[in-house]
């Protein structure tokens, strides 16, 4: 793993924030989609210090680090703990710090169709979604509640059909496609309840440093 990982100006680069706590098939399907689907360059994992929305803190960030790697292993695709070197967690500053240090580069940010279902309660939503283009990709079980959320319902007319999924990198934002991939039905989550994995620090015990801004929801 590098620090900040290299890239040129007219590169197009997809980025998945996740827990991966721990990392799963389901994350390298994901990503072996977006890179063919999207045509992108590369893929950079953005391992999270702890999702804001998420009581349970995650294992400790070497060890997810550690296993993302073992379990990705693509020479388009680079695993970072950038959040952690931004001193971000919620996306949207972690994209207001990233995205200016990467001049000409297109990024995309990638998620699961969970994701999308509850994308309206992250910090500043609808300026994410006015940042960079955005793909979304099928997951078991989340398909209708993802198309039915209130932020597809919001971002309604920006959503390109899937035969455009080649040209998303390069549109304006906002701009979405959702992409109907083979499924996989696999989950940290039940990783975690087989176990194996550590469970994390427990209820509350993360520091949120909270979000910035007007807009910061109420919780
Ligand atoms: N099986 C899967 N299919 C499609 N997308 C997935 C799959 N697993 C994870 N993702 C997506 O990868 C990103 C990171 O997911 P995350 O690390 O939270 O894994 P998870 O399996 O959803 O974890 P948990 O069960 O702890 O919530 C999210 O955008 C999520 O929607
Ligand atoms: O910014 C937010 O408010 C916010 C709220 C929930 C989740 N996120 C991000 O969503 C990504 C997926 O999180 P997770 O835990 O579902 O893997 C990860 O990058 C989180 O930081 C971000």
């Amino acid at each position: 793993m590098q620090g900040f990982p290299i890239a040129r100006a007219g590169m197009t680069i997809g980025l998945l924030g996740g827990s991966f706590d721990p990392a799963h098939a389901g994350h390298v399907h994901l990503t072996r989609q977006a890179l063919n689907r999207l045509r992108l360059d590369q893929v950079w994992w953005l391992v999270s210090p702890g999702n804001p929305l998420k009581l349970r803190g995650p294992a400790p960030m070497a060890q997810r680090v550690a296993r993302a790697q073992a379990m990705m292993r693509h020479p388009r695709v680079q695993i970072t703990d950038l959040e952690a070197r931004l001193g971000t967690r919620y996306t949207a500053q972690t994209l207001v710090r990233l995205l200016p240090l990467y001049p000409g580069v297109r990024f995309v940010w990638l998620m699961g169709a969970d994701n999308l279902a509850s994308f309206h309660r992250w910090d500043r939503w609808e300026s994410i979604a006015r940042l960079l283009p955005m793909a979304v990709i099928a997951r078991p079980g989340a398909g209708l509640s993802a198309l039915r959320s209130p932020a597809a319902r919001r971002f309604r007319t920006a959503r390109l059909p899937s035969v455009a999924a080649a040209r998303l990198a390069r549109m304006p934002a906002p701009a979405w496609v959702y992409l109907n991939v083979p499924l996989m039905r696999i989950s940290s989550t039940e990783l975690r309840a087989r176990g194996g994995w550590p469970s994390g620090s427990g209820s509350g015990t993360i520091p949120h440093p909270q979000p910035s801004g007007p807009s910061a929801p109420a919780r």
